[in-house]
């Protein structure tokens, strides 16, 4: 099977702090992943490395591909939007997206836009922040890329909502692309999990089927997490 991800004996500092260390991890492709681990564990970090937005010691491979500017092209990783001004209307923001990426699939982001009810005409600062949050969603599901970065989609977005999302996001993620979601709440992505990674102690503690996981220790995904924290871990 295809690798879509090479991680190989990655670290990174911040402010003379070690963030993460010794980080090594092989991501296949078509595969949905689940990235956990407590507040501050370095999740969002370990993402912002993989699209080169951070610069840590040691080699990322996407796609082949070593260099950040040539992983960008694709990584397609839910971004915050930070750069654009309130008044700027979402139409604006999908145009931009086009313009900048040329993956950017116009038919495949209004299917999603419709799905989640995001209406173009809004300023950003009319949306909501799970309003807001599903138009990241869209934007980040709409590159056509071999591995998508999904960073706590769905913390403000309605649970009735989020299960309608996360029981479709297999039919929103290209046959062959991984996934990697980053959330809070194990339990309500857990069923479309093929594996979990675990950010603890500054590295990756655990990368593991899900069906394994069920197999061989008898444990549903978000208890196995949980028993994680009470007996101490071990790295495998
Ligand atoms: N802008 C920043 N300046 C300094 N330190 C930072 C900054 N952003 C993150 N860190 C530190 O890096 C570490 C990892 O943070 P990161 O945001 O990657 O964790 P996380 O696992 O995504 O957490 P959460 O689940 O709370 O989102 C933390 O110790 C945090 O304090």
């Amino acid at each position: 099977m295809t690798d879509v991800l090479t991680i190989e004996n990655l670290s990174y500092k911040r402010n003379q702090k070690l963030i993460l260390a010794n980080v090594d991890l092989t991501l296949a492709a078509g595969k949905i992943v689940g990235l956990l681990g407590e507040n501050g564990a370095g999740k969002t970090t370990l993402m912002r490395l993989i699209t080169g937005s951070a610069q840590g010691n040691g080699t990322i491979t996407v796609s082949g591909t070593t260099t950040p500017a040539q992983r960008k092209s694709h990584v397609s990783f839910s971004e915050q939007l930070h750069g654009f001004s309130k008044s700027t209307k979402l139409a604006r923001v999908v145009s931009f997206y086009q313009l900048v990426y040329p993956d950017f699939d116009l038919k495949r982001y209004q299917d999603l836009a419709a799905f989640l009810q995001i209406n173009d005409d809004l300023k950003l600062s009319a949306l909501s922040k799970g309003m807001r949050e599903k138009f990241i969603i869209a934007l980040t599901l709409a590159r056509q890329v071999e591995l998508y970065l999904l960073d706590e989609p769905f913390s403000g977005i309605d649970s009735m909502s989020r299960k309608k999302i996360i029981s479709s996001i297999i039919q929103w993620t290209p046959e062959n692309a991984t996934l990697l979601i980053s959330d809070h709440y194990v339990t309500e992505i857990a069923s479309v999990l093929d594996e979990i990674v675990v950010v603890k102690d500054q590295t990756i503690a655990v990368h593991r089927g899900a069906d394994e996981i069920r197999n061989q220790t008898g444990l549903e995904i978000e208890d196995y997490y949980e028993s994680l924290y009470e007996g101490g871990v071990q790295h495998d």
